[in-house]
């Protein structure tokens, strides 16, 4: 496939590990509530409409690149397209967040999963959108594709939406084990499919959200979570390989799980993107040079005063350094940020 050339590749060249000129930078959920324009969009649109609506998906995805300069866009979706795939029913309430109707109770629910999965049917709508993001991009800055990883997955599938516990889910590694590894390694397979799938279509990076580690403690991550982890890392570049695609760098989001950095950054991916409850000097000592990291401002410095904000920014930069460093925050902004804030994050940031 053929696109416009790339203008600013900063994204790419810190997740290479290359010298740049600015230090890049993107925000988590940079697309979204918080812009007036999305709501206004949204106001008219169902949420999986707009996913599967590439013109819309694309739209929206290039919404925060024109009013920000950001150095990345992400595509438009949502991690929950892959339980969608595998033939459960997800709705986005207003207000609630997803919803899954008929979550999975016992093991015997997993007959009711529709696999394999042939992405290209299911989940086709998702690469038509990056492949039209990218046109529509001009080669402004590269876009990013993006999946839920499979304990993340497995959790949403199992509690039938957003929780405080994941008591159900988590109920499933301890009575079920070699069911919940049936699930995990099911999520796995469709996840490389699907990250391929996305590298076909013209995405530049890929970032696998482990959004709900923090339910877990070390025992249960180590023996649940990272093996999927890691491989879908292999998998992917393993199968990008094998069909003469690019190999994009790859980034890890494994929130709340502290514990596991150093195991996280011998997994082999490119980035290791850090929540905002850790250190950036220590995270460095701890996985070593060769890698890059992401982060990590805590979302809610946003809601500070201008002067602060900028204070906290500068700090974040000093320990981070410019060196194989992506800024960005240490999760998904809120729907209640002002969008100035996010101008100066960024500004901020590129004035180093
Ligand atoms: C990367 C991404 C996601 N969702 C959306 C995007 C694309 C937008 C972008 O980042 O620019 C749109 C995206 N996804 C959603 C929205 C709002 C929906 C609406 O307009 O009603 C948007 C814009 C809805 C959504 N989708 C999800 C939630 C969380 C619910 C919970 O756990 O309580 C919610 C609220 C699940 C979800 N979705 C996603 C994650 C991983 C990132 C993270 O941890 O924040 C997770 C956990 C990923």
């Amino acid at each position: 496939m053929s696109f416009p050339v790339l203008k600013n590749d900063r994204l790419l060249r810190a997740a290479r590990g290359e010298e740049v000129d600015k230090i890049p930078v993107w925000v988590m959920r940079q697309a979204g509530r918080y812009l007036p324009e999305f709501r206004e969009l949204r106001s008219r649109h169902d949420f999986f409409t707009i996913c599967q609506t590439p013109e819309l998906a694309a739209e929206i995805t290039l919404q925060p690149i024109q009013r920000f300069d950001l150095d990345a866009a992400i595509i438009f979706s949502d991690i929950l397209v892959i339980p969608q795939a595998l033939g459960m029913v997800v709705e986005m309430r207003p207000g609630v967040g997803p919803v899954l109707p008929e979550p999975l109770e016992t093991p015997t629910d997993l007959q009711r999963l529709q696999h394999p999965v042939d992405v290209n049917a299911t989940l086709g709508y998702v690469f038509k959108a990056i492949t039209l993001t990218r046109h529509r991009l001009e080669g402004k800055v590269p876009l990013i594709g993006f999946s839920g990883a499979p304990w993340t997955l497995m959790g949403y599938m199992i509690e039938g939406g957003g929780t405080k516990t994941m008591s159900k889910a988590k109920a499933w590694l301890y009575q079920y084990p070699e069911a919940s590894k049936e699930l995990l390694q099911l999520l796995t397979d469709v996840t490389v499919d699907y990250l391929v799938g996305q590298v076909q279509a013209g995405a530049q990076l890929l970032q696998l959200f482990e959004s709900n580690a923090d339910f877990l403690g070390p025992a249960l991550f180590y023996q649940f979570a990272l093996p999927a982890i890691a491989e879908i890392n292999q998998r992917v570049k393993d199968k990008c390989k094998q069909l003469k695609l690019e190999i994009v760098p790859m980034t890890i989001f494994a929130k709340g799980a502290h514990y596991a950095l150093e195991e996280l950054s011998k997994c082999g991916y490119d980035v290791v993107s850090l929540d905002w409850t850790l250190d950036p000097e220590q995270s460095r000592q701890r996985v070593g040079p060769n890698i890059t990291l992401q982060g990590n401002l805590d979302p809610c410095a946003l809601y500070a005063p201008n002067v602060s904000l900028e204070r906290e920014v500068k700090e974040m930069v000093k320990k981070f350094g410019k060196k194989r460093y992506i800024a960005n925050l240490g999760h998904g902004i809120y729907p209640d940020m002002d969008p100035e804030s996010v101008r100066i994050f960024i500004d901020t940031i590129h004035s180093f």
